[in-house]
């Protein structure tokens, strides 16, 4: 018989790949105050503490706000560096294998922080948590849906030198009121220049801007889909298309897109035969790493043995990994799961 005990230690044990996760969700508040200190930068809050219980939102907007003022203390590359670094070390421990990870330049370079500083800073913390942990990346930069599409075309103008960096392009921030189609020809633009293509669509936005990311986006991944299930022949485009949702349940709990692990609809999406999978958006701010995330679910939605091992095949399957990379982490997760 399988115990809730067992599949925690599964989940825990597992190789890992986690598909949505902003590098800038990853600050946690003791590292934010250190390089705010050694930057001289002000924070609104006085302590720790103080800051972490302001971490309480009633939905994305009231994350957001606190999301951007918390990356202002970014400005050198060794802050980029050590801000990835420390995300690297945690999520090792998770037994994490495998990153895609986001980044906001428009953040920063709003900021008049260069494109080239962030990147610098991200790339050299990537490279050595490969050597360090083997453990491989993808860079995804992401356009904050907020601001115009001419401001993504400089951005992307900004990271043409670096494309032998970056894997692929995303599209988030403030999604009601900036669907994906504001941002269709700078997407189309990406594409042409061989970038694999994600944007966040249906976390609070409605299941119209999904068809958007599928049809006029073109998008390889949707980042989170919740709002998906609301219309049945859109589940069934999802899933015709193979397309993988990168689920966030700590992340829709904190910003109330679900009222309750219970109703989380992730094991709803598993039964529609969606590739759902699960990964944490912003750690930082939302309570818990990958192993969380799946304690989480496997305690609050009471998931199954073969539920899991669904969600970790889903993972590397959805991955930007090439088919022998893919091959060889699905080989080891069956036989953990056949011996467990
Ligand atoms: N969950 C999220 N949704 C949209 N934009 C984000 N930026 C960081 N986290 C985000
Ligand atoms: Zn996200």
């Amino acid at each position: 018989m399988t115990t809730t005990h067992s599949l925690l230690a599964l989940a825990h044990e597992m190789p890992k790949t986690e598909l949505h996760l902003h590098i800038e969700g990853t600050f946690e508040p003791e590292l934010m105050f250190s390089i705010a200190k050694r930057n001289s930068v002000p924070l609104k809050y006085q302590t720790v503490e103080e800051l972490k219980s302001a971490y309480q939102f009633e939905n994305l907007q009231d994350f957001l706000d606190l999301y951007y003022q918390g990356m202002s203390v970014l400005l050198k590359e060794q802050d980029f560096y050590d801000l990835t670094m420390a995300y690297l070390e945690r999520v090792h421990r998770d037994n994490v294998v495998h990153v895609e990870i986001f980044f906001d330049p428009q953040g920063h370079t709003s900021r008049n922080v260069s494109f080239e500083t962030q990147i610098n800073g991200i790339y050299r913390a990537l490279k050595d948590g490969e050597s360090k942990f083997g453990m491989t990346f993808k860079l995804i930069m992401s356009f904050l849906r907020h601001l115009s599409e001419e401001d993504a075309f400089k951005t992307l103008e900004q990271a043409k030198p670096y494309l032998d960096w970056i894997d692929g392009v995303g599209l988030d921030s403030s999604e009601v009121g900036n669907p994906p189609l504001n941002f269709k020809n700078v997407f189309e633009e990406c594409k042409k220049l061989g970038l694999a293509v994600t944007a966040h669509a249906g976390e609070e936005g409605p299941p119209e801007y999904v068809w958007q990311a599928i049809d006029t986006i073109k998008v390889d991944r949707i980042d989170h889909g919740n709002r998906a299930l609301e219309e049945a022949d859109l589940i069934a485009a999802i899933k015709s298309r193979g397309l993988t949702l990168t689920v966030c349940p700590l992340s829709n709990l904190k910003l109330c897109v679900v009222s309750d692990m219970k109703n989380h609809p992730i094991r709803t999406m598993l039964k529609f035969g969606l590739n759902a999978t699960v990964n944490s958006d912003d750690p930082a701010y939302f309570g818990g790493y990958m192993n969380d995330n799946y304690t989480a679910l496997i305690q609050g939605s009471g998931i199954s043995k073969i539920e899991l091992y669904t969600l970790a095949c889903n993972s590397f399957n959805g991955s930007w990994l090439n088919s022998e990379q893919k091959s060889k982490h699905l080989m080891t997760i069956k036989n953990l799961f056949e011996s467990a």
